[in-house]
Protein backbone atom coordinates (compact mmCIF):
# COMPACT_ATOMS: atom_id res chain seq x y z
CA UNK A 1 0.00 0.00 0.00
CA UNK A 2 1.24 3.58 -0.92
CA UNK A 3 1.79 5.66 1.96
CA UNK A 4 0.43 9.06 1.97
CA UNK A 5 1.80 12.36 3.42
CA UNK A 6 0.34 15.44 2.98
CA UNK A 7 2.42 17.93 3.30
CA UNK A 8 2.38 21.89 4.30
CA UNK A 9 0.23 21.66 7.06
CA UNK A 10 -1.06 25.06 8.75
CA UNK A 11 -4.18 24.19 10.89
CA UNK A 12 -5.14 21.87 13.46
CA UNK A 13 -8.68 21.17 11.15
CA UNK A 14 -6.47 20.12 8.19
CA UNK A 15 -4.03 18.11 10.10
CA UNK A 16 -7.24 15.99 11.59
CA UNK A 17 -9.49 16.04 8.27
CA UNK A 18 -5.94 14.53 6.43
CA UNK A 19 -5.66 12.10 9.37
CA UNK A 20 -9.28 11.04 9.17
CA UNK A 21 -9.29 10.76 5.67
CA UNK A 22 -6.24 8.10 5.56
CA UNK A 23 -3.14 10.12 5.54
CA UNK A 24 0.12 8.31 7.35
CA UNK A 25 2.11 11.20 7.86
CA UNK A 26 1.66 15.53 7.62
CA UNK A 27 4.28 17.65 7.47
CA UNK A 28 4.78 20.88 9.05
CA UNK A 29 7.44 23.64 6.98
CA UNK A 30 9.56 25.70 8.73
CA UNK A 31 11.52 27.14 5.94
CA UNK A 32 11.28 30.90 5.30
CA UNK A 33 11.22 30.39 2.00
CA UNK A 34 7.42 29.11 2.22
CA UNK A 35 3.93 30.35 1.95
CA UNK A 36 3.28 27.49 4.34
CA UNK A 37 5.41 28.45 7.44
CA UNK A 38 4.46 27.53 10.66
CA UNK A 39 5.17 29.00 13.80
CA UNK A 40 6.82 26.78 16.91
CA UNK A 41 3.16 27.04 18.46
CA UNK A 42 1.00 26.42 15.69
CA UNK A 43 3.74 23.16 15.49
CA UNK A 44 3.06 22.23 18.81
CA UNK A 45 -0.60 22.33 18.45
CA UNK A 46 -1.10 20.77 15.24
CA UNK A 47 1.43 17.68 16.79
CA UNK A 48 -0.75 17.73 20.02
CA UNK A 49 -4.07 17.17 18.19
CA UNK A 50 -3.26 13.93 16.15
CA UNK A 51 -4.07 10.58 16.66
CA UNK A 52 -1.92 7.81 17.14
CA UNK A 53 -0.16 6.51 14.48
CA UNK A 54 0.18 9.92 12.16
CA UNK A 55 3.82 10.27 11.26
CA UNK A 56 4.85 14.02 11.32
CA UNK A 57 7.89 15.44 9.45
CA UNK A 58 9.44 18.59 9.97
CA UNK A 59 10.69 20.06 6.45
CA UNK A 60 13.54 22.59 6.39
CA UNK A 61 15.44 24.01 3.39
CA UNK A 62 19.29 24.99 4.76
CA UNK A 63 18.40 26.22 7.83
CA UNK A 64 20.79 26.70 10.83
CA UNK A 65 21.91 23.84 12.96
CA UNK A 66 20.07 25.93 16.27
CA UNK A 67 16.85 26.55 14.21
CA UNK A 68 16.37 22.61 13.40
CA UNK A 69 17.41 21.54 16.65
CA UNK A 70 14.64 24.15 18.60
CA UNK A 71 12.58 22.47 15.94
CA UNK A 72 13.48 18.76 17.45
CA UNK A 73 13.86 20.13 20.76
CA UNK A 74 10.24 21.75 20.86
CA UNK A 75 8.14 19.82 18.52
CA UNK A 76 9.58 16.50 18.31
CA UNK A 77 8.70 15.57 14.96
CA UNK A 78 9.18 11.79 13.54
CA UNK A 79 11.03 12.47 10.55
CA UNK A 80 12.69 15.56 9.90
CA UNK A 81 12.71 16.54 5.56
CA UNK A 82 15.78 18.58 4.10
CA UNK A 83 15.22 20.25 0.73
CA UNK A 84 18.47 22.96 0.36
CA UNK A 85 22.05 21.82 -0.02
CA UNK A 86 22.39 19.97 3.43
CA UNK A 87 24.80 17.02 2.94
CA UNK A 88 24.37 13.62 4.10
CA UNK A 89 26.09 14.20 7.76
CA UNK A 90 24.34 17.16 8.29
CA UNK A 91 21.36 16.01 8.23
CA UNK A 92 22.15 13.06 10.35
CA UNK A 93 23.82 15.07 13.23
CA UNK A 94 19.79 15.09 14.72
CA UNK A 95 20.23 11.59 15.42
CA UNK A 96 16.46 11.40 13.91
CA UNK A 97 15.12 9.43 10.61
CA UNK A 98 15.45 12.16 7.57
CA UNK A 99 14.32 12.59 3.96
CA UNK A 100 16.42 14.18 1.31
CA UNK A 101 14.42 16.04 -1.04
CA UNK A 102 16.41 16.27 -4.30
CA UNK A 103 15.33 18.68 -7.13
CA UNK A 104 14.58 16.32 -10.21
CA UNK A 105 13.60 19.44 -12.21
CA UNK A 106 17.05 19.26 -14.41
CA UNK A 107 16.11 16.14 -15.60
CA UNK A 108 18.74 13.67 -15.91
CA UNK A 109 21.48 15.51 -14.49
CA UNK A 110 19.84 15.44 -11.40
CA UNK A 111 20.36 11.80 -10.94
CA UNK A 112 24.10 11.29 -9.46
CA UNK A 113 22.81 13.30 -6.51
CA UNK A 114 20.67 10.23 -5.79
CA UNK A 115 23.79 8.21 -4.27
CA UNK A 116 24.74 11.11 -1.81
CA UNK A 117 22.57 10.31 0.71
CA UNK A 118 22.98 7.29 2.04
CA UNK A 119 21.94 8.09 5.54
CA UNK A 120 18.23 9.03 4.59
CA UNK A 121 15.38 7.08 5.76
CA UNK A 122 13.98 7.97 2.10
CA UNK A 123 14.91 9.88 -0.96
CA UNK A 124 11.85 12.60 -1.67
CA UNK A 125 11.91 13.34 -5.47
CA UNK A 126 10.51 16.66 -6.37
CA UNK A 127 9.83 18.57 -9.52
CA UNK A 128 11.60 21.40 -9.09
CA UNK A 129 15.16 23.01 -9.76
CA UNK A 130 18.11 22.56 -7.70
CA UNK A 131 18.00 25.83 -5.25
CA UNK A 132 14.50 26.73 -5.67
CA UNK A 133 11.83 26.11 -2.87
CA UNK A 134 9.75 23.33 -3.29
CA UNK A 135 5.41 23.00 -2.99
CA UNK A 136 5.56 24.87 -6.73
CA UNK A 137 3.25 22.30 -8.19
CA UNK A 138 5.39 21.34 -10.68
CA UNK A 139 6.05 17.79 -12.32
CA UNK A 140 8.94 16.08 -13.33
CA UNK A 141 9.54 13.34 -16.04
CA UNK A 142 9.02 10.08 -14.34
CA UNK A 143 10.19 7.62 -16.67
CA UNK A 144 14.44 9.02 -15.72
CA UNK A 145 13.82 7.18 -12.31
CA UNK A 146 15.74 4.33 -11.86
CA UNK A 147 14.25 1.09 -10.71
CA UNK A 148 17.08 0.12 -7.75
CA UNK A 149 16.87 2.70 -6.06
CA UNK A 150 18.72 1.66 -2.63
CA UNK A 151 16.81 3.70 -0.15
CA UNK A 152 12.27 4.40 -0.37
CA UNK A 153 11.24 6.76 -3.11
CA UNK A 154 8.70 9.25 -2.34
CA UNK A 155 7.29 10.88 -4.92
CA UNK A 156 6.46 14.47 -4.91
CA UNK A 157 5.96 17.30 -7.10
CA UNK A 158 2.99 18.39 -8.88
CA UNK A 159 0.38 15.30 -7.99
CA UNK A 160 -2.99 15.83 -7.79
CA UNK A 161 -6.42 13.90 -7.72
CA UNK A 162 -5.71 13.60 -11.58
CA UNK A 163 -2.20 12.73 -11.44
CA UNK A 164 -1.33 10.55 -8.61
CA UNK A 165 -2.80 7.36 -9.53
CA UNK A 166 -1.00 7.20 -12.88
CA UNK A 167 2.02 7.90 -10.75
CA UNK A 168 1.36 4.85 -8.46
CA UNK A 169 0.74 2.79 -11.27
CA UNK A 170 3.95 4.17 -13.08
CA UNK A 171 6.53 4.17 -10.11
CA UNK A 172 5.34 2.17 -7.24
CA UNK A 173 6.86 4.23 -4.82
CA UNK A 174 7.13 3.87 -0.95
CA UNK A 175 4.96 6.65 -0.68
CA UNK A 176 3.29 9.90 -2.22
CA UNK A 177 3.58 13.70 -1.03
CA UNK A 178 1.06 16.55 -1.72
CA UNK A 179 1.33 19.97 -0.92
CA UNK A 180 -0.46 22.31 -3.45
CA UNK A 181 -2.87 19.53 -5.59
CA UNK A 182 -5.09 19.26 -2.39
CA UNK A 183 -5.16 23.26 -1.48
CA UNK A 184 -7.74 25.87 -2.30
CA UNK A 185 -5.13 28.58 -1.09
CA UNK A 186 -1.33 27.95 -0.15
CA UNK A 187 -1.42 26.13 2.94
CA UNK A 188 -5.18 25.78 3.64
CA UNK A 189 -6.28 22.46 2.42
CA UNK A 190 -9.05 21.70 0.51
CA UNK A 191 -11.34 18.97 1.86
CA UNK A 192 -12.53 17.71 -1.53
CA UNK A 193 -9.48 17.48 -3.40
CA UNK A 194 -8.16 15.91 -0.40
CA UNK A 195 -10.35 13.28 -0.25
CA UNK A 196 -10.28 12.59 -4.18
CA UNK A 197 -6.66 12.48 -3.51
CA UNK A 198 -6.45 9.91 -0.88
CA UNK A 199 -9.23 7.56 -3.40
CA UNK A 200 -6.92 8.08 -6.20
CA UNK A 201 -4.08 6.50 -4.28
CA UNK A 202 -6.33 3.47 -2.61
CA UNK A 203 -7.91 3.14 -6.25
CA UNK A 204 -4.22 2.72 -7.94
CA UNK A 205 -3.34 0.48 -5.15
CA UNK A 206 -6.16 -1.86 -5.50
CA UNK A 207 -5.40 -2.62 -9.49
CA UNK A 208 -0.99 -2.53 -8.59
CA UNK A 209 -0.51 -5.72 -7.86
CA UNK A 210 3.06 -5.34 -9.23
CA UNK A 211 3.93 -2.96 -6.92
CA UNK A 212 3.55 -5.61 -3.72
CA UNK A 213 5.44 -8.72 -5.65
O1 LIG B 1 5.48 23.27 0.64
C1 LIG B 1 6.31 24.19 0.60
O2 LIG B 1 5.97 25.37 0.68
C2 LIG B 1 7.77 23.87 0.43
C3 LIG B 1 8.71 24.89 0.52
C4 LIG B 1 10.05 24.63 0.38
C5 LIG B 1 10.49 23.34 0.11
C6 LIG B 1 9.55 22.32 -0.02
C7 LIG B 1 8.21 22.57 0.12
N1 LIG B 1 7.25 21.57 -0.02
C8 LIG B 1 7.52 20.23 -0.44
O3 LIG B 1 7.44 20.14 -1.86
C9 LIG B 1 6.65 18.99 -2.21
C10 LIG B 1 5.93 19.17 -3.53
O4 LIG B 1 4.95 20.15 -3.41
P1 LIG B 1 3.74 20.23 -4.45
O5 LIG B 1 2.83 19.07 -4.15
O6 LIG B 1 4.32 20.17 -5.81
O7 LIG B 1 3.08 21.54 -4.17
C11 LIG B 1 5.69 18.86 -1.07
O8 LIG B 1 5.15 17.62 -1.02
C12 LIG B 1 6.51 19.26 0.12
O9 LIG B 1 7.17 18.15 0.70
Amino acid sequence: MTRIKCCGMTRVEDALLAARLGADAIGLVFTTRSKRRVTLARAREIVAALPPFIATVALFMDDATARVQQVVDEVAPTLLQFHGRESDDWCAQFGRPFLKAIAMGEGASALPRLRDYPRAAGLLLDGHAAGEAGGSGRAFDWSLLPGDLAQPMILAGGLHAGNVGDAVRTVCPWAVDVASGVESTPGIKDAARLEAFIRAVRAADAEQVACRA
